[in-house]
């Protein structure tokens, strides 16, 4: 449909065919109906005149009101496709009231290169190759992302929908459940309904384990939990039905308890656990991560500071330690300035944090896990791998 419109306004498009355009364009268009095609182009065409009616007049050349003959159209023509299609995906954003494609990029992102690569393989490669992986026989696959809280499993998520320009829309399991007979279901229905009109999107379902708890297990004595379960599975089996591009994502603390019915194959049947690493080179990678925008000290070295951090130190743990010698450097900043008026400088980068900031709170800080707790997430894992690969 979109090559076909395209095909009536040639003159849109001097630089390029429209098949070609089409082609480029078909993935970020896939949950638009014909009448969201029809105003894309018609945006594009609006801003293709404005742009001819205020092009700079030359000197000596009278404006005139008649449109100009195709020939002289610049070459802009998929410019102002792609820009019209931005501008619609942004209305399209305030009108659902959902959070859009979000902007955490890969470098937020220390370390978990395996758990990236697995979930880009899942999601990136049925998106740049829909026809291949739409006749194929295998079912799409949903990740599950398990282990403690406050390591990453929302930040990589969201990664990955910015890396695909994807939208993201996240849930909360225990936001779906409502008191009221049927409700909860039906808020189920909900989000599948705006993933599929917010397409090509990535559901991401945090807490999946208080959605979808191992049916006639929850003691809720009118079997809320049960209803809402078959209805995950029966949403999620419609996915397979459609085109490739809605894809979910899970994230729990407790995989054990989720329905075991949702970890089958085409379903959320990729497993994969996101911890605490101890390997100092990798948490260097994670305070590289969190203290990019900084400006350090020469004296700063991410290495040594990586090796002092306590075995159960989370991302959220390294985060915090990051933000407070960036305070504790600031407020060294300030002092600095009251004493020598001066020397005011507020910019940002007039601070520069210090070695030391980081070894002073580093002293103060504890860890939010304890080695226990992490000790259990560590069985589960061993319980899980072990399952997976027999
Ligand atoms: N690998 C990492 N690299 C950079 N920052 C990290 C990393 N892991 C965690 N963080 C920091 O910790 C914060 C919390 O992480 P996040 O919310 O993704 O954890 P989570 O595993 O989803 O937790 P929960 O299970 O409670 O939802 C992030 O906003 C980020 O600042």
């Amino acid at each position: 449909m979109l090559s076909q419109s395209l095909q009536r306004i040639p003159e849109l498009l001097p630089d390029i065919s429209p098949e070609d355009l089409a082609k480029d364009m078909v993935g970020q268009t896939s949950g638009f109906m014909p009448r969201d095609i029809r105003a894309l182009i018609a945006d594009a065409s609006s801003s293709l005149v404005s742009f001819e009616n205020n092009e700079p007049q030359k000197l000596g050349e009278s404006r005139s009101h008649e449109p100009k003959p195709p020939k002289d159209v610049r070459p802009l023509g998929k410019e102002f496709m792609i820009k019209a299609l931005e501008r619609s995906k942004k209305r399209n954003a305030s009108a659902l009231g959902t959070p859009k494609v979000p902007n955490v990029k890969w470098e937020d992102v220390g370390g978990l290169e395996d758990v990236k690569k697995s979930i880009l393989d899942t999601v990136q490669l049925p998106l740049l190759h829909k026809d291949l992986f739409s006749s194929g026989l295998r079912k799409r696959s949903g990740v599950l992302l398990y282990g403690p809280s406050d390591t990453g499993k929302t930040l990589l998520a969201k990664a990955v929908a910015t890396e695909c320009s994807l939208n993201f829309l996240s849930v909360k399991g225990p936001e779906l459940i409502n008191m009221y007979i049927g409700e909860s279901e039906k808020n189920v229905r909900d989000i599948f309904q705006k993933a599929r009109s917010a397409r090509p999107c990535v559901i991401f379902f945090d807490e999946l384990d208080s959605l979808a708890p191992a049916r006639g297990a929850s003691g809720d004595s009118g079997g809320v939990m049960d209803r809402v379960v078959s209805q995950m599975l029966a949403e999620i089996d419609g996915l397979n039905d459609s085109s490739q591009d809605l894809f979910i994502i899970g994230a729990s603390n407790r995989p054990d308890l989720i329905d075991t019915a949702l970890l089958r194959p085409g379903r959320f049947d990729k497993l994969l656990y996101v911890g605490v690493a101890t390997d100092p080179s990798y948490r260097e990678r994670v305070l590289k991560a969190l203290t990019r925008k900084f400006k350090l000290h020469e004296d700063v070295s991410l290495y040594s500071i990586a090796k002092k951090c306590p075995p159960n130190f989370t991302g959220a743990d390294m985060y915090a330690l990051c933000a407070d010698a960036w305070f504790h450097a600031a407020k060294r900043r300030v002092l600095a300035a009251d004493a020598d008026p001066t020397n005011m400088k507020d910019e940002v980068d007039s601070v520069v944090v210090e070695y030391e900031d980081f070894m002073t709170v580093l002293r103060e800080l504890s860890p939010s896990l304890s080695l226990a707790e992490l000790k259990k997430y560590e069985t589960l894992r061993d319980q899980f791998e072990g399952a997976s690969s027999k």
